[in-house]
């Protein structure tokens, strides 16, 4: 389905200027409220996210951004007394991937996850890229390794990685192991990769690579990051989400939310003077 939502022309010095491009949506959020036990942690939100294009879930700590995040790819059922209410529906089939009739590994093969600090497996370079694949019943070589030198291309490791593949992940740097974690999560074709603070134990300049990174895949994959960091949801995304203990406040294209929030609380919270 393509909405009537338009991103910001590129380059554009109006930030309310409406639209370059239609989007599409990827997923649509419809009343969403999420129970750590007695604890509610999410409470009614609704918001899309757009296909191919990135956006950011950014609020104080502890107002829910990572269960957000992991509500899409149904990470919460690993645990009991997690419950869902509400609906998460992903397109274009039209389904309610919340849905107690959909199978969470499912929803897992279709939505990749980066985690804060890079989880490589004890694994060689290659197998770590392999592992979803394996998974998935692919165990001839040549398929294989024509899908692994992809993912790592696409996660801009190759040149890096090419004569290493079969060396322990363990000894590549921080930044190049969180570049071998977006590798193994684009091996397996992702629909949506969603990313939990992906730099927040990475230097500066393995920071940069990592942007650099999550702009060249939006051409790829839809992609939804929360982030501490208000700059870097600046500089990647396209759409920024602002959540306040659960709710979602305000929602819409970033240059606009960064440049004329509508809600008082948003401005304050990205001009530093909250939270
Ligand atoms: N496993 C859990 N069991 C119970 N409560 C939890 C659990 N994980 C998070 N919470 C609570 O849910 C609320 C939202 O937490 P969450 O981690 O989603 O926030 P956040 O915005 O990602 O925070 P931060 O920016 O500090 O990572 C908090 O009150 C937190 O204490």
């Amino acid at each position: 389905m393509v909405t009537n939502y338009f991103t910001q022309a590129a380059g554009s010095d109006n930030s309310t200027a409406p639209a370059s491009k239609p989007v599409a949506d990827k997923c649509v959020v419809k009343n969403l409220n999420f129970f750590y036990g007695e604890l509610q942690a999410l409470k009614s939100i609704s918001m899309t996210v757009y296909e191919k294009q990135v956006t950011a879930l950014i609020g104080p700590s502890g107002c829910g951004k990572s269960t957000f995040l992991r509500c899409f790819n149904r990470m919460h059922d690993l645990y009991s007394g997690n419950r869902y209410d509400g609906e998460i529906i992903l397109h274009p089939d039209n389904e309610n991937i919340l849905s107690r009739a959909v199978d969470p590994i499912e929803v897992r093969m279709r939505i990749g996850m980066v985690f804060q600090k890079p989880n490589p497996f004890p694994k060689s370079i290659f197998e770590n890229v392999a592992y979803g694949l394996r998974i998935r019943g692919i165990n001839k070589r040549a398929i294989l390794e024509e899908k692994v030198e992809t993912a790592l291309r696409n996660a801009a490791l190759w040149g890096e990685a090419k004569d290493r593949l079969n060396d322990l992940a363990f000894n590549l740097s921080g930044g190049q192991q969180q570049r071998l974690c977006i590798a193994r999560a684009l091996a397996t074709d992702p629909e949506l990769l969603l990313f939990d603070e992906p730099t927040s134990a990475l230097d500066p300049a393995a920071t940069a690579s990592i942007e650099e990174l999550i702009t060249d895949l939006k051409n790829k994959v839809t992609i939804l990051i929360v982030t501490h960091n208000m700059q870097q949801a600046a500089r990647v995304s396209d759409f920024t989400a602002y959540m306040y203990v659960g709710e979602l406040i305000e929602f819409g294209v970033t240059d606009t939310i960064f440049i004329k929030p509508k809600h008082k609380q948003t401005e304050d919270y990205i001009t530093g003077r909250f939270g």
